[in-house]
């Protein structure tokens, strides 16, 4: 036998003990093969061994997307701005490199990422980075890249430190043969891009992993996400954010999804609200490690309509992208989230109304109802 494999041999025996039950703490090849000292004693549940009172120290993936820089600020309100590093392949623009710790970190590269684990000695990941549904389809290789081997060196790198792990995954994550209205938790989950595969894939693998080698893994699986002063990455719910940008700027809209086309969406102080409270649930409240959040669904026209009420000369057109129309076609209506809501008390703020008032208030239309409302 080869040295190091006699080496992972000999640890994962070491590890192996009755103490384990059912779980098995041996930890995967690479993790072994790289800093078998590192291995803690308990490695059973890693997320036991911070105290309550600790404050992480966090770093975010893909940090400098839609979602991301909102995350830090989030997050920093709450574990204070050195305790949270955005980390991205992205240069970031000056008022984010300000606000507080900003990284190069590409997680395609395993060494780089464990080096920025050890140095600032992060206890929670929040993995952010991805190619979304739209740009996924554009560039199947580099999502195969970015969204599946990304996520197996993030999801090493996590059981090796013993890191609490967020992963977001999407309602892309089930396809035409999933039921959706409401899509259960649990359901048949066969979608047909590459972006829903690599999340079923990813929910997949960190739910093994947390039970194989007991990493601290939680996934909520998000709607389409509205948010007022971040860009949308290429996905196919991104309408729904540029509707606002135009309508203020141009009083007009063109929209590239049929008028009646209902998907799942959330604002996103609900999505960072979620995000925050599954990480601080007590493991044992959680019954399951991949959750539906579910907030409201509406289609073009429904939310057409409700700009209207804010912005009387406000237009929308149809110019129906047909590969955006076909993924839209396969993904839920609605999702039933009672689960969140029964183990970890998950309640949504934002309705279709409230998320048009906000949105159209933050940039800066004059938002009164129209007087023939
Ligand atoms: N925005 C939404 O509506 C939804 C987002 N999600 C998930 O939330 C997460 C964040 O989404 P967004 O911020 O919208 O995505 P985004 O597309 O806006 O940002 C992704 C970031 O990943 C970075 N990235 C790409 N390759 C990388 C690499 N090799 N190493 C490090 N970073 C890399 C990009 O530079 C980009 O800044 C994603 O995992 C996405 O799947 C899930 C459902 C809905
Ligand atoms: C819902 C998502 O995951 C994302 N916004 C996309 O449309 O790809």
């Amino acid at each position: 036998m080869p040295a190091v494999r006699m080496l992972q041999h000999v640890v994962g025996q070491l590890l192996l003990g009755p103490a384990c039950g059912c779980r098995t703490s041996a930890l995967p090849a690479r993790s072994l093969g790289a800093s078998p000292w590192q291995i803690p004693a308990n490695a059973n549940f890693h997320s036991a061994s911070f105290s309550e009172t600790d404050r992480p120290r966090v770093l975010i993936t893909g940090g400098l997307g839609q979602l991301g820089v909102g995350l830090a600020n989030f997050l920093r309100k709450r574990f204070g701005k050195d305790n949270v590093i955005l980390s991205d392949i992205r240069k970031p623009p000056d008022h984010i490199f300000q606000s507080g710790p900003c990284i190069y970190s590409d997680i395609l590269d395993y060494k780089n990422l464990r080096e920025i684990v050890v140095n600032n000695g992060i206890t929670w990941l929040f993995h952010y980075s991805a190619l979304l549904s739209a740009v996924g389809e554009a560039n199947v290789s580099l999502a195969k890249a970015v969204n599946i081997t990304g996520l197996h060196n993030v999801l090493d790198v996590a059981v090796e430190h013993g890191l609490r792990l967020f992963v977001p995954s999407t309602i892309g994550a089930f396809g035409p043969t999933s039921p959706r209205d409401p899509t259960p938790d649990l359901c048949v989950q066969r979608p047909r891009t590459i972006y829903g595969v690599s999340k079923v894939h990813a929910e997949l693998m960190g739910e093994y992993y947390h039970h194989r080698y007991g990493l601290d893994f939680r996934c909520l699986r998000y709607p389409g996400i509205i948010s007022a002063d971040s860009q949308p990455g290429g996905g196919t719910t991104d309408y729904a954010v540029q509707i606002f940008h135009d309508a203020v700027k141009n009083g007009k809209f063109e929209c590239n999804l049929k008028p009646s086309t209902r998907l799942p969406m959330m604002y996103i102080d609900d999505c960072l609200r979620a995000t925050l409270e599954v990480m601080e649930a007590p493991a044992e409240s959680l019954s399951m490690r991949t959750y539906n959040i579910n907030a409201m669904s509406f289609t073009p026209e429904e939310l057409a309509q409700e700009v209207h009420k804010h912005i009387p000369e406000f237009q929308i057109t149809y110019n129906v992208d047909s590969a955006r129309q076909a993924i839209a076609d396969g993904w839920p209506v609605s999702l039933d989230d009672s689960n969140a809501r029964k183990d970890w008390k998950w309640k949504h703020d934002f309705d279709l109304p409230e998320l048009v008032t906000t949105m159209l208030n933050f940039h800066g239309s004059d938002t009164r109802i129209a007087q023939a409302n």
